[in-house]
Parts: structure tokens; sequence; C-alpha cells
């Protein structure tokens, strides 16, 4: 344990005087920064600090809530770097899907019977599906009402569907929308002859809400379980997921961080709240701070993030850059083409220079949306020229599943053999499900390091004789999770025995990893291929929040791309920065007169212009960012 005064950020870390603050704060605290400002990296200081110093009191923990899979995975793995493996079970890192999933899954029983889903339910992803069962299920049970569903609009359905705590539901009975409500919810939670149980992440939210409201004990319980609370990206909270904070921790003497930055707000859609930090700092009585250096981007690139910056918001007091740079660091360049071939050939003849001093993975190539189409002609090109890259978001689901990562690192260090970190996280999770304690028995360790070195050396002779690739690799795969004990696995991590979770990522990884060895025929490229060590990414901004690249490439600053600019400009606009900040050093956007893009569901040839987003292009001139034509160079 290290006395508070005495303790110290580390990996070299220097915080500012307000990050240092909110690291060692005992109240409620609200951190607004702009991109690269570290806020992240703050909530892994702080979790080192509260662990660190005991301040977060064994047995309590830190429950850290982030957005995305991958970015709870990484919090959790810079906690676990710092402050080791023992601290660091003590440093709960959740999706908010996944922490109002976990309340439910562990206490459904308690759910009076009508909102009680059974144990087996199916997730339900998209709001189609929803629109689907509510169409053919509702009709089913009351064919005398026939044709109610021509009056109602899917997004009016999906946003009223969840919109009030589970309590309110009966009171809105009389128009059309919340008589649909109720009758969907009786459907989807309890299901048909022929229709699981079947429930959406916003169900499950105001289900676990609903859980914590009726029974006071699990709710006290929760709260002596987790001192401290960490939100990350706190800008995206969704109302619901806002009710269930309150309901969980409103009022409790958890002490609640939250970090986010309201000009990366682009979660509208999905029903994020506009108003998300004031309410918080009323209801939590949170003290705000704000960061003002920028630890990821070159100068010049800050300076065209503060153009933008102040222009979303007005207030927003210019960022810094930090000493590690010179002065004149940076690319910033907007590239204009005739057409999207042109385009492509140009990027890939300039990537294969760039990729003689940086990785692949360095790079990243942003759309708006329809990755496939905005980015196939690159991915082509870029396949001429010898360089893979591929559409990440086939990839980053699956890869954020324990169930392959177990999977994937025994794999790794049947091929590879060095790589302590992989080895460790292997051991570890060995230990825990033999219910052995790695600090204690070590005899007991021993015996499974050497258990399992005996597996991969017997891993190795198989996996380097398969003679039929789509009978044998399945089950090679099966052997690796059986040799952990599939039931032991599950039941450590509960959320695969509820649903489809577990046979789908099952389903996606063989064909992955068929797909890799098909194309590699060699088992370290094949695996090296699936966890995409040699291919550039391509996402849509969604999917590249809160990661960061030396080099960015917008794809497509035109008009059909910020197809509903004029009527969410502003929406737009913190799109528009959120791409441009993911880069350290070099960002281009390009712009083509003609381009290839999904219209009215088709593949078709348009012309491009940008007049409806000229505000961008203007802040962009304001900026001094410089546009080359680059249509005859190629
Ligand atoms: N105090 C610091 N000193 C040095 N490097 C830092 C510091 N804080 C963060 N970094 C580095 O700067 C980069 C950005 O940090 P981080 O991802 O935490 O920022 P963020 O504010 O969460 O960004 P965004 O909102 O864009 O996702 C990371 O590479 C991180 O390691």
């Amino acid at each position: 344990m290290i006395k508070e005064e005495l303790w110290k950020p580390t990996d070299g870390i220097v915080l500012e005087e307000a990050a240092n603050q909110v690291v060692r704060s005992q109240e409620n605290t609200l951190v607004i920064a702009g991109p690269g400002a570290g806020k992240s990296e703050l909530l892994a200081q702080r979790a080192s600090y509260l662990l660190e110093t005991n301040i977060c009191k064994d047995p309590q923990k830190i429950l850290a809530i982030s957005f995305k899979v991958d970015a709870a995975d990484n919090l959790k793995k810079r906690v676990e770097k710092r402050v080791g493996g023992d601290l660091a079970k003590r440093f709960e890192s959740r999706t908010f899907d996944s922490f109002a999933k976990s309340i439910l899954d562990r206490f459904r029983l308690t759910l009076p019977s009508g909102w009680r889903p059974d144990g087996e339910y199916n997730l339900v992803f998209n709001d189609r599906e929803v629109m689907d069962i509510a169409t053919g299920y509702i009709k089913k049970e009351h064919p005398n009402f026939p044709n109610w569903q021509y009056e109602i609009k899917t997004d009016r359905l999906v946003r009223s569907f969840t919109k009030d705590p589970l309590h309110l539901l009966g009171e809105r009975e009389d128009d059309l929308y919340g008589w649909v409500t109720k009758e969907l919810w009786k459907i989807m939670i309890k299901g048909t002859s022929s229709l699981q149980s079947s429930l959406t992440f916003p169900m499950i939210s105001r289900l676990a809400e609903y859980i914590l409201n009726l029974n006071s004990f699990i709710n006290t319980a929760l709260r002596l379980t987790y001192s401290h609370i960490f939100l990350d990206e706190f800008q995206d909270t969704t109302y619901v997921q806002y009710d269930l904070l309150k309901s969980a921790f409103l009022g409790s003497r958890s002490v609640l961080t939250a970090v986010g930055d309201d000009k990366q707000r682009i979660m509208g859609w999905a029903g994020a709240m506009a108003d998300s930090f004031k309410a918080y700092s009323s209801d939590f009585n949170a003290t705000s701070f704000q960061l003002i250096f920028n630890h990821r981007s070159a100068p010049r690139l800050i300076e065209v993030q503060n153009v933008l910056s102040q222009a979303i918001s007005h207030n927003t007091p210019p960022v810094k850059c930090t000493d590690k740079w010179e002065k004149d660091d940076g690319v910033c360049e907007v590239w204009t083409f005739n057409d999207y071939i042109q385009e492509a050939k140009h990027i890939a003849k300039f990537l294969s220079l760039k990729l003689q001093s940086i990785n692949p993975r360095d790079i990243c190539i942003i759309v708006k949306q329809q990755e496939s189409v905005y980015a196939k002609q690159i991915i082509e090109e870029l396949q001429n020229v010898g360089i893979n890259s591929r559409i990440e978001k086939d990839y980053q689901d699956i890869l954020s599943e324990e169930y392959v990562q177990l999977i994937v690192n025994t794999l790794y260090l049947t091929v590879f053999k060095n790589s302590p970190a992989r080895w460790q996280e292997v051991i570890k999770l060995k230990s825990e499900l033999d219910g052995i304690d790695y600090n204690e028995d070590l005899k007991a360790m021993w015996e499974i390091e050497e258990d399992f070195q005996k597996f991969i050396s017997l891993l190795k002779g198989k996996i380097n004789s398969i003679s039929n690739i789509y009978n044998e690799i399945p089950q090679i795969l099966d052997d690796i999770i059986e040799y952990f004990s599939l039931i032991k696995f599950k039941n450590y991590y509960p959320k695969y025995f509820v649903g489809n979770l577990l046979k789908n990522t099952r389903e996606k990884f063989h064909q992955k990893i068929i797909d890799s060895y098909v194309d590699h025929r060699q088992w370290d490229k094949a695996i090296e291929d699936f966890l995409g060590v040699y291919s550039i990414p391509i996402m849509t901004i969604h999917k590249s929040k809160g990661l960061e690249y030396e080099c960015v490439f917008f794809i497509g600053l035109e008009d059909d791309a910020f197809w509903s600019f004029r009527s969410q400009s502003e929406s737009d606009m913190r799109a528009f920065f959120v791409a441009l900040s993911r880069a350290k050093s070099e960002v281009y956007f390009t712009f083509s007169e003609i381009r290839e893009i999904m219209k009215y569901r088709k593949l078709q040839t348009t012309y491009q212009s940008k007049s409806i987003i000229s505000s961008l292009y203007d802040l962009l001139i304001e900026a001094n960012v410089v546009t080359k034509n680059l249509t005859e160079t190629v």
C-alpha cells in the first residue's frame, strides 16, 4: 500500500493540475475536455491511485463504465498493467450494456412474474427486428384490430418503447404508441409459442432499473460493492442509461467521476442526452474541471481542431499541444480528384511509400458511412500494390469477446511462444477457472503452467497436420476451449449462458480464422492476419471514437456523405471533429467529383458537390488547410 501523499502517476505520465486534482478527489467530479486531453488516461491513473493507496478499501471495487467493449477492455488492461493482476481484480471495467445485463442476469428472479423474461432470452439489436416482432405478433394477438401498424413509425415506436421507467408504462395506454408499447413489452418479455423471450439493451436497462427500484436490499449491496464509479465518454449517455445510473447511485456514498467532451457527442440518433453534463452536475452535485492540453496531436492539427471546436461551441478555450512536438509538426490537407478511381490509385501509391516508415495499424481510413462502398475501390487498389486493408467492424465485435481472446491467446502461444503478457493472461484465467489462488498456491500454479505447456505442444502437432481445413479447424478451436472447460468458462462469464451470444461468436470467429488460414496456409501469418497486424483498418467515424492513429484519411468530404447536414449540421460538425481528432500527425480529407455510392438501395455513380457542407470547407480555409487538386498527378 502506498501513502496518499507519496503516490505518483506511472509510465512517465505527468498530470496537469486539474487532472491531478480529479485523480485525487473524494467528491463527485465531471471532467470536460477535448480529444486527446487524456480523459481515459486520467481514469486509469485514478484507478491506480484509489487501489494502490487503498482509498478504495478492500474488498470494495471500482466500477468503470464505458460505451464500447474495446474501450472497456482497453481501460481494464491499462489498469492491470499499472497495478498488477491482484489489485486489478477490484477494477471492474464494463460497458453500460453489460452493467445492466449483469444486474438483470443475477437478479432476474426478483422481478414480478409479468416482467420476468426467460433465463434464455434472446438479444435483439436493431429497430427493424423490434418492429417485425410488433407487427408479426401483436397482430396475431389482436386479429380484430389489424391495421394499427400503418399508423405508427418505427423510430417513434422504438423511442416510445423504452422512454419511461417500467412503473410509468401503464399511464400511457390511451394513445396508440402507448398501447403498442405495452403489448410489445408483454410479448418480448414472455415470448410466445413461436418466439423466445427477446430483449433489446434499452429494455435490459429498464428492467435492471426496475430491479434496483423494487429491491432496496440489492441496491444497497450494489452501492456497498462499488465505492467508486467511473463514467467514460459521458456525452454519449442515453436517457435510459442515465435513469439506471440514478437508480443505482444517486444519493449513495459511492464517488462518481465522469469524463467526456460535448464536442464529440455524435450519438444523438441513438438517444444520447442533449444535456447529460448539466443533468449530472446538478443531480450528483459534481464539481467540473477542464483540461487544456492535447497529448495526442501535432501542433498543426491542434490549430485546425481549435478552429473547429470554436465553431462547435463558442466558449471552448483553445487547447495547447505538449512539448514533444516541433512547432511546425503535423499535416492537414484536402485532396481533390476527378473520380474515385484516381483517388484510390493516389492513396495506394502514397501509402506504399508511407508504409516504409510506419505500420499498417498506425494508419486509419475513416468514412462517414457505407464503409464497404466508400472504401471499395481503395481496398482494391491497395490490394493491387500488395497492401492489405479491412473493414474493422467485421472484426471489432468478435475480437473483444473473452471467448475469442482465450482461444486466440492459446493459438498465439502455440505458434509464437514468446509473449509473456498473453501467457500470463491465459495462466491467470486458467487458475481462476480452476479455483486456485495464484498468489498463495505456488505448487498448483506451477502444475497449471506445466500442464498448459504440454497442451500447447500437442496442439502444435495438431495444427500443423491439418488435412481437412473446414472440419479440423473448428474441432481444434473447440478442443482449446474444452481444455479450459467450456462449462467453467461459462460460469466465469455468465453472459455466455444467455441467448445466442456464444453461438454467434463461435460461428463468426470460426469463419474468420478459417478465412485467414485459407489465405495464408501458415498459422503465424493466419493469426496475425486475424488480429489485423497486416491490415490498414477501415471504419466509420462512429467506430473510430476513442481511437488514435499516426495518419488518418477521411474519404468523401462531400455532400452525399453528409446527406442530412441541412437538418443536423451541428451533429455532423461534431462527427467531422471526431474524425479529424483521431490523427496524431497527419490527416487527409478527400473529395472526388465522381463517386460510386449506395443511393435508393442501388449502387450508383454520382456527381459530388460540396455546397451543402460548404461551412465545413470554410472552417478548413479559416484554419489555413491547403487543398491540392491531385487529378493530374496520378
Ligand atoms: N498526461 C499525459 N502525459 C502523456 N501522455 C498522455 C497523458 N494523458 C494522455 N496521454 C496520451 O495521449 C493520448 C490520448 O489520451 P486519451 O485517449 O486518454 O485521451 P482522451 O481525452 O480520452 O481522448 P478522446 O476524447 O479523443 O478519446 C494517449 O496516447 C495517451 O496515452
